[in-house]
C-alpha cells in the first residue's frame, strides 16, 4: 500500500505543533526508516500515519485516497489495513488480557472470532512465543515477550502497511534481531509497506530500503525559489 503524507502539521498544542509541514511518500512495498533524535516528533507523525492522532492540517493518503477520519472516525477498512507496533509494549497492552487474547484482539474487534484459534496458533511460534506463555498476562512476562505478542497483534489482520515506532528500543540484541526478522519475513511474503521509526541508523538500515532523516521532511523549496540550498 502506498502511503503519502503531505504537508502535515500535528502535535499536542495547536500553538506549538511538534510536526510542521512534514511530507513523506512510501511506495507500495517499500520499507522506509524515519530517523531522528529523541523528542523531535517522530512518534507523533507515526501516530498520524497510523490513524491514531488527528493532524491540525495536511493530508494522509493510502493508495491515493485521502484519509478523512482518525481514531474511532477512521474507516474500518483502513484501520484494519494498517498494523502498528509502539515503543512501550506495556502502554500498548491491556493488562487484563492474556497474551493469546492480546494477539486476537483485532480479530475480535472486527467480528472475526472464528479465525482466532488458527491465527494465534500460527502467529505465536512465528514471533517466538512458546505455548506456556500464551495464557499469561502482561505482568507475568518480560518486555521482550510482551513486544513479541504486540508484533503478532499488529500482524494478525495481515496489514498492508506496518508502522513500527521504536519497536525494539527497549529490547536486547537477540530479541531485536528476532523481531526484525519476523517483519522481514512478513514483508517478503505479503509485499507490505513498512514505516519504521527510530534513532539508530545502523539498526534501521538493516531492515529498511531507504532512510529518511527527520530534517528532510520539511516542505521543499517552492518552484523558482532562488535561495541557495544548504
Ligand atoms: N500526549 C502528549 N501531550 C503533550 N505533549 C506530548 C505528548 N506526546 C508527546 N509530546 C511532546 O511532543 C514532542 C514530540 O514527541 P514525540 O514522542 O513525537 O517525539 P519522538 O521523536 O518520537 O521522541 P522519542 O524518540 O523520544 O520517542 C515532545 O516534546 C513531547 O514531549
Amino acid at each position: 500500500m502506498r502511503l503519502e503524507i503531505r504537508s502535515v502539521t500535528a502535535g499536542h498544542d495547536r500553538s506549538a505543533p511538534v510536526v510542521r509541514d512534514a511530507s513523506l511518500t512510501l511506495a507500495s512495498g517499500e520499507a522506509v526508516g524515519l530517523l531522528g533524535p529523541s523528542g523531535c516528533g517522530k512518534s507523533t507523525l507515526a501516530r498520524v500515519a497510523a490513524l491514531l492522532h488527528r493532524p491540525y492540517s495536511g493530508t494522509v493518503s493510502f493508495d491515493g485516497v485521502p484519509v478523512t477520519g482518525w481514531r474511532h472516525r477512521a474507516p474500518r477498512a483502513l484501520r484494519t489495513a494498517v498494523g502498528v507496533v509502539l515503543q512501550q509494549p506495556r502502554l500498548a497492552a491491556d493488562p487484563r488480557l492474556t497474551l493469546a487474547d492480546l494477539i486476537a484482539e483485532p480479530l475480535r474487534a472486527t467480528g472475526r472470532r472464528d479465525e482466532v484459534p488458527v491465527r494465534v496458533r500460527d502467529l505465536a511460534p512465528l514471533v517466538g512465543l512458546t505455548p506456556d506463555l500464551l495464557p499469561r498476562r502482561p505482568h507475568e512476562v518480560s518486555d521482550g515477550q510482551l513486544q513479541r505478542a504486540c508484533l503478532a497483534r499488529a500482524l494478525v489482520l495481515r496489514p498492508r502497511l506496518l508502522i513500527c515506532d521504536e519497536m525494539t528500543a527497549m529490547l536486547d540484541a537477540s530479541t531485536t534481531a528476532a523481531l526484525v526478522s519476523v517483519v522481514e519475513t512478513y514483508r517478503r511474503a505479503t509485499g507490505a509497506t513498512l514505516l519504521a521509526v527510530g534513532h539508530d541508523p545502523v539498526l534501521l538500515a538493516r531492515w529498511c530500503d531507504r532512510l529518511v532523516p527527520w530534517s528532510a521532511l520539511g516542505a521543499p523549496p517552492a518552484a523558482g525559489d532562488a535561495r541557495p540550498r544548504p
